[in-house]
């Protein structure tokens, strides 16, 4: 049967490709860095305009989508996930890293329908790696299928005491490592939709399981995550980790 959605993903992998062309170019110029939330919530000029290259070429081609986008948020546009299609965006996921040309810097698409997502595209740009998930047809980095490991002794990303870890300094690539089988798990609390969106679906159609840190289901909207390779690595994560509550990606503005 023809995928509905199949001509969205073909433009969000043409898209991701070019804004990853941005990157790299970029990388040799100035990166004048700006913050954001914190001295630590950097942003560049590329960020903003990566977000721009991504949106106008979809509104271009799909005028009744809808966004949400890292850097759109930050100017004060709404973080609200409705029915409608949306596409959710990261430009740049490793702003820090990219400021330091750390080369783990990641474009993120995620495209939700009926707040369920989709498809998902993580492009690894200076890696040159183009991971991509369409629910229900598996997970793939440039075009070969992934498939996450079935070690039962974590190698996780990001932080914990008792695993043996690592981290990659973005949350999609991370992701992406444990989709890829080259990390058991993954879990963060103060992620933003637009930082899991696309690679927990890459996640979970590479076999792996999400959790919301409690054990209950994940909420891409809740600021915490947890990816792991098979559930009893997840709940055994779940276990260790002193879980708290962030203001919502969707809470309603401050006025
Ligand atoms: O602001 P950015 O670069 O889009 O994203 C920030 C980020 O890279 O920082 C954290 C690193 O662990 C991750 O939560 C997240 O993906
Ligand atoms: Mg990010
Ligand atoms: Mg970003």
């Amino acid at each position: 049967m023809a995928d509905v959605w199949q001509s969205s993903m073909d433009h969000a992998v043409a898209v991701a490709r070019k804004a990853g062309e941005m990157v790299r170019g970029a990388l040799k110029d100035d990166r004048t860095v700006m913050t954001k939330s914190s001295a630590v919530d950097l942003v560049t000029q590329t960020d903003q305009k990566v977000e721009q290259l991504i949106i106008q070429s979809v509104k271009e081609k799909f005028p009744t989508h809808r966004f949400i986008g890292e850097e759109s948020v930050a100017a004060g546009e709404s973080c609200n996930l409705t029915d409608d299609p949306t596409w959710i965006i990261d430009p740049i996921d490793g702003t820090t890293n990219f400021v330091h040309a750390f080369p783990f810097v990641a474009v993120s698409i995620g495209f939700s329908v009926n707040k369920q997502v989709e498809f998902g595209v993580v492009y690894s740009c200076l890696e040159d790696k183009m991971f991509t998930a369409r629910r229900g047809r598996g997970a793939f980095c440039n075009g070969e299928p992934l498939q996450v490991s079935e070690q039962t002794d974590a190698l996780v990303t990001h932080l914990t005491c008792v695993f043996r870890v690592r981290g990659a300094g973005t949350a999609a690539i991370n992701m992406c490592l444990v989709a890829s089988g080259c990390a058991e798990a993954y879990y963060e609390i103060g992620i933003h939709v637009w930082d899991v969106a696309a690679g927990s679906l890459i996640v979970s159609e590479a076999g792996g399981v999400l959790l919301d840190v409690d054990g209950g289901d994940v909420d891409l909207m809740s600021r915490r995550i947890v990816a792991a390779n098979n559930r009893t690595i997840a709940e055994r994560i779940v276990k260790e980790i002193e879980s708290f509550t962030l203001q919502r990606d969707d809470a309603p503005l401050q006025s």
